[in-house]
């Protein structure tokens, strides 16, 4: 069984959704005829016998194109206010879809210091096990309206990418899938670099793959870019998940990744390292 194969057989998954993803990019309004496909996608993972954590950006976009500001929030208030509002729609929208499918999403939204603080880590984590027990879909993102850098105790994580592999590690997920505005990881940005050739399998993350996150975010959305999504992979490869980064431009995309199909860029992990995953939430 070849390395793709092998992904058909995983039992907890988390995928990411970037904004870019979920949004029309002219109105930056939700693309509901995606996001109908995104909760398909995701609730038959869950019937059939999958565990399915959402990580999904948007409630900044989201907000602003509510509000009607055409340009990215740069105050910190404004950016704030925004994901309060997206947020609410954002939940609203993932509850109505997945009700259609019998399934029941529930909100998860964290600041840094959830993973920082043993207690509040390891409280994460029953929360997160429960909420997979009783069968339900977490729908987790940063809780922005608080967190900052601005405000002690509740620094920001910054991105979701970062995110979404920290909640790889904490609930021991095996399957990790960042959705992007991209095919996966290529030498360099192929919307800077026409000539940069896309990778299919890395199977050690070594420096020389890190450097070609160098690129800025593409999106007038995105906030992670390649870079937090190389350290994502380097979080879940020592937490010993398989990590895939592919286009979200088609949410199909997520069963032909579970079947072993050939989409996007894998990124092998390693076997677990609990005393190095321990210090990495602690120095986080
Ligand atoms: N080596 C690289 N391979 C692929 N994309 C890259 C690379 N370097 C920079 N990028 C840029 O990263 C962008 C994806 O990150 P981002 O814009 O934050 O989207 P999202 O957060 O929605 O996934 C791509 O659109 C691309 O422009
Ligand atoms: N928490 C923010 C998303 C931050 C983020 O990482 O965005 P993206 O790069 O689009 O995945 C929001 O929901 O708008």
């Amino acid at each position: 069984m070849n390395v793709r194969e092998k992904l058909k057989d995983k039992k907890r998954i988390v995928i990411k959704i970037g904004s870019s993803s979920l949004t029309h990019q002219e109105t930056g309004r939700l693309d509901l005829i995606k996001m109908e496909i995104l909760v398909r996608e995701l609730a038959d993972l869950h019937n059939q016998g999958k565990d399915v954590i959402v990580v999904s950006s948007g409630a900044i976009a989201v907000g602003r194109a509510v509000m009607g500001l055409h340009e990215k929030p740069t105050k910190l208030a404004q950016k704030q206010a925004c994901a309060s509002i997206g947020q609410a729609r954002l939940m609203m929208i993932y509850q109505k879809l997945f009700a259609e499918y019998n399934q029941t999403a529930a909100q998860v939204l964290m600041t840094k210091y959830t993973m920082i603080n043993d207690t509040t880590r390891e409280n994460a984590r029953n929360t997160f096990n429960s909420l997979l027990e009783m069968g339900a879909i977490p729908v987790v993102n940063e809780n922005d309206t608080v967190s900052t850098d601005e405000i002690q105790y509740v620094n920001t994580f910054g991105d979701n990418d970062t995110l979404s592999a920290l909640v790889a590690a904490l609930t021991g997920a095996d399957m990790l899938i960042l959705l992007s505005d991209i095919d996966g990881l290529f030498t360099d940005d192929p919307n800077v670099n026409p000539d940069a050739r896309f990778i299919d399998v890395v199977e050690e993350l070594d420096k020389h793959f890190l450097e070609m996150g160098k690129g800025s975010s593409g999106s007038s959305v995105g906030t992670g870019g390649m870079a937090t999504k190389l350290a994502a992979a380097q979080i879940a490869a020592a937490a010993g998940t398989d990590m895939v980064i592919a286009n979200g431009c088609d949410f199909h995309v997520i069963h032909k990744i579970m079947q072993g199909r050939n989409h996007g860029t894998l990124f092998l992990s390693r076997d677990r390292d609990e005393t190095g995953l321990q210090e990495m939430f602690e120095n986080l």
